[in-house]
């Protein structure tokens, strides 16, 4: 299998959550092309399910990643880069379908003694596709016992993977604010509420969250990563949106944030004389490593000559802490050393690290099943 093709082809057609259709036929077409009497495929939504049967099974070992791409515009110069305007496999998920692909060819082709679930996941960068692929009765007929997934690390070095015990991923909750006041002739501002104003205060104020309401022993973050407003440029602006994300490491602390910011928007709402619509869009939780799987895994990557490193928690989120919180497993960073990090338009991971990443995921699907 040329995984370093696959990389390519699947990172020309990078597609936003639950629009994955040319991903899945994608897959389908490699999937399809490995079937052997030992293999069954379900679809769910714009995902997949794969089930190889073990030889002598009494339990289920689950992988799953994720197939979404990001609303970015890439700025690479690479021949493969995204045939989709505006939008980009930024986050690495290229690289984790070619990964499952490339494992669930090799346990194909040596059968294992239990039962091997493949999860191609929908919409993990929003709205979460884990927690209703969880809720459908196909994962609730193949639900793994163990399940474990990766995600790319560009700091981290080809060779290196790294996880930890307990907390991995933060928990996190996406957050969409709409301003609407009065708008009108650039000229006359104080006959108008001008949002752009309110908006822009309003994101000066929100950091005040973190740095001035919550115990500073308590980690989070509160990111707007969006913002617009306005028509034109002599008109004052009747409305305005911010796009952001807020992320905490304890999940009660999300709703302390909540509440301040709610608070905000009320004092807002009073001093800029302007309505402010709140929607929280998706929430993730934590995901939570397992001690004896990490252990496990770190064993196999010792004996396979990769090199294992123990990992800080990080702030980013993954919806596959919503399988973590049901199902015991671990996920882990894949070092893919790229000058430009996650969520970066300029992402370049280093193509070498699929090889290593099948070797990781192979094996510890055989560890696993051994244990
Ligand atoms: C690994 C990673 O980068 N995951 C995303 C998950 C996004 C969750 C949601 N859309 C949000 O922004 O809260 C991340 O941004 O961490």
């Amino acid at each position: 299998m040329n995984l370093v093709e696959i990389r390519r082809e699947l990172h020309q057609i990078p597609e936003l959550g639950f629009q994955e259709f040319k991903t899945q036929t994608y897959l389908l077409d490699k999937i399809n092309a490995m079937q052997t009497d030992r293999v069954e495929v379900k679809e769910w939504r714009t995902g997949i399910m794969v089930r190889v049967s073990g030889a002598n099974p009494n339990k289920t070992i689950g992988f799953r990643c994720d197939i979404d791409g990001l609303p970015i515009t890439e700025q690479t110069d690479f021949p493969f880069k995204s045939t989709h305007e505006g939008q980009m496999h930024a986050c690495g998920h290229d690289f984790h379908m070619t990964i499952a692909l490339g494992s669930l060819k090799l346990i194909i082709d040596h059968p294992i003694d239990n039962d091997v679930v493949f999860l191609f996941q929908p919409a993990e960068e929003g709205p979460g596709g884990a927690l209703p692929m969880m809720e459908s009765d196909s994962f609730k007929e193949w639900k793994p016992d163990v399940v474990f997934a990766l995600h790319i690390a560009p700091e981290l070095p080809t060779g290196t993977v790294s996880s930890r015990p307990g907390l991995l991923f933060a928990n996190t909750s996406e957050l969409f604010l709409d301003f609407s006041g009065k708008g009108g002739h650039a000229a006359y501002p104080h006959l108008t509420r001008d949002m752009t104003v309110a908006a822009s205060s309003f994101v000066v104020e929100l950091q005040q969250i973190v740095a001035r309401n919550l115990n500073p022993l308590e980690s989070a973050v509160v990111t707007v990563g969006k913002m617009e407003s306005g028509f034109v440029q002599n008109a004052i602006a009747e409305s305005a949106r911010l796009e952001g994300t807020i992320r905490t490491l304890e999940p009660a602390t999300i709703n302390v944030i909540k509440q301040k910011l709610e608070r905000l928007i009320q004092g807002f709402e009073i001093s800029h004389e302007c309505k402010i619509a709140i929607d929280y869009g998706a929430n993730y939780y934590q995901v939570y490593n397992e001690q004896q799987y990490v252990d496990i895994f770190a064993e196999t990557m010792t004996t396979n000559n990769i090199n294992y490193q123990e990992a800080n928690p990080a702030m980013t989120g993954e919806d596959f802490g919503y399988m973590l919180k049901d199902i015991p497993g671990f996920m882990f960073w894949l070092g893919v050393d790229s000058p430009f990090g996650l969520h970066n338009a300029q992402l370049t991971p280093d193509e070498d690290a699929l090889e290593i990443g099948v070797k990781a995921v192979k094996n510890t699907i055989q560890a696993l099943s051994a244990c």
